[in-house]
């Protein structure tokens, strides 16, 4: 299944007709300096030597020269996958890069899975897991916070201080153990030390538990869709919120038919705004088709800003459409503040309500404010850690946590030690999986498949 045998091929930097100045294609395995002596032909006396550049001519069979290229050689184990690694930087554009790695297969290469490159840099010991979903992480950036926070766990922050737990937890499992088999020679147990050391280690569990949910919003971000009836200014928030002028506005009632998407990053967060047809009954078969899609939005987003109109208010209709939302996830938006001195004060709803002119900008801030206030719920906790833990290792530490649990009271009920030291391994092990150091192959599956191809 994993192959480490096989020499792997792949495009490694994005492939977009008439896009990208320089390509690269990059082997790694045994047979890597051989395919590239076959198909590489570095004119005069370069040294093939590792972390040296050559200059040359990437040739097929029939000696056709395919590329003006640049090689380089990192060779095992100083590489990034600590096998033999041979990268061509080739010419941009979208049939060079394909013709090279082609090149590559003939020669016995095999098109590399996705991660498989950083799947090697964890079987051979350069990263370990989480800073191999780091990379994913980094990869897939939407806001300089969430690349500082993927770059934190690539560096092996997160890494070090599950580490740390681990070892902790054999130290106590060693102590146990010394009790079981040589009980009489040893002094007896402190219960109270003990009990310390765990209240300790559950201490710590739960600071990186309390990570979770920044790290899921920095990562996954959110999405938010503007709703409301025709022409309340929903598609001028959205410009004014985004300060493009992505979406149309007009004076007419039913303007915006399809979904229109704008991105952003607020508080660090990426945010990806959608605005939508207004809602009413129509008889136009185009817009019922917008405003279905309108619909569609709602049930995508994690958070609706239902707009009104400052002059009409919360009207009967905005009633009807709002019971049918889930209440914590709206914001209600009072828009066009600036053509009235009497605000319309909503009592109906418990959601919040923030005041704004799209036409002159205003209300923008409280918005973002109250945004991130909602997605979070007070769950998103400051704490002074920088990396954030993801799914996977949550799933792990919520065990790790469960296993702690249960040894405090199997010591409380004075169980004998051997149950301790149970509960003990089981958060070892679920420590373990965090890293790599306990993992098995599907779990190796999983996270690699999210990879991109040639990573
Ligand atoms: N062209 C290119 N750029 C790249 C990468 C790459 O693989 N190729 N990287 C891929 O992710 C990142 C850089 N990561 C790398 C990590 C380690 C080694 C490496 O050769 N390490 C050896 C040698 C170190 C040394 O000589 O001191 C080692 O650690 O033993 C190379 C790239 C980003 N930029
Ligand atoms: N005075 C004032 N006018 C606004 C404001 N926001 C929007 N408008 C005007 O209201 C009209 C409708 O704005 P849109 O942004 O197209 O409204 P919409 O909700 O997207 O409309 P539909 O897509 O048709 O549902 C336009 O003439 C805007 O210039 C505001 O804050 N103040
Ligand atoms: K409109
Ligand atoms: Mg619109």
């Amino acid at each position: 299944m994993l192959d480490l045998g096989d020499t792997i091929a792949a495009i490694a930097t994005a492939v977009a007709p008439e896009q990208g100045s320089i390509a690269i294609v990059r082997l790694s395995g045994g047979d890597s300096v051989k395919i590239a002596h076959t198909i590489f032909h570095a004119p005069g006396k370069q040294i093939w030597e590792s972390h040296r550049i050559l200059y040359g001519y990437i040739q097929n069979a029939t000696g056709q020269t395919i590329d003006e290229a640049l090689l380089l050689l990192m060779l095992a184990p100083r590489s990034y996958t600590r096998e033999d690694v041979v990268e061509f930087h080739c010419h941009g554009g979208m049939m060079t890069v394909q013709k090279v790695l082609n090149l590559c297969i003939q020669n016995g290469a095999r098109l590399a899975r996705p991660g498989e490159f950083t799947l090697r840099a964890v079987l051979n010991g350069r990263l370990d897991l989480t800073q191999a979903e780091a990379i994913a992480d980094l990869i897939g950036a939407k806001s300089s916070a969430s690349a500082d926070n993927a770059l934190a766990g690539l560096q092996g922050k997160l890494s070090q201080y599950i580490q740390k737990l681990r070892h902790q937890c054999l130290d106590l499992l060693a102590e146990l153990e010394a009790r079981i088999d040589f009980d009489e020679d040893l002094v007896p147990l402190n219960y109270d030390h003990i009990q310390k050391q765990i209240f300790l280690l559950l201490e710590q569990v739960h600071q990186l538990l309390a990570t979770a949910e920044r790290g899921e919003l920095l990562r996954r971000g959110i999405k938010v869709a503007i709703v409301g009836r025709p022409n309340v200014g929903k598609s001028s928030l959205l410009n004014a919120w985004s300060q493009t002028e992505r979406a149309i506005v007009t004076d007419l009632p039913g303007t915006t038919r399809d979904v229109v998407d704008a991105y952003l990053v607020v508080q660090g967060i990426p945010v990806e705004i959608l605005d939508t047809a207004g809602i009413r009954s129509t008889d136009d078969p185009v817009e019922q088709i917008g405003i279905d899609r309108s619909r569609q939005a709602i049930q995508k987003a994690d958070i609706i800003l239902w707009v009104v109109d400052a002059l009409t208010g919360w009207t009967k209709e905005d009633e009807r459409l709002y019971q049918e939302l889930e209440a914590s996830k709206v914001i209600a938006i009072v828009n066009k503040i600036d053509l009235t001195a009497e605000l319309p004060q909503i009592s109906q709803i418990k959601t919040p309500i923030i005041y704004t002119s799209a036409l002159n900008h205003t209300g923008i801030d409280q918005l973002e404010s109250v945004l991130i206030e909602q997605v979070s719920q007070g769950k998103v906790q400051q704490t002074n850690v920088t990396y954030t833990i993801n799914q996977r290792q949550q799933t792990a530490l919520l065990q790790v946590q469960q296993a702690l649990q249960n040894m405090q009271t199997t010591i409380t009920q004075k169980l004998p030690i051997d149950f301790w030291t149970i509960d003990l391994r089981t958060a070892i092990q679920a420590l373990g999986s965090i890293t790599g150091e306990e993992i098995t192959e599907s779990v190796l599956d999983r996270i690699f498949s999210k990879f991109c191809i040639g990573k």
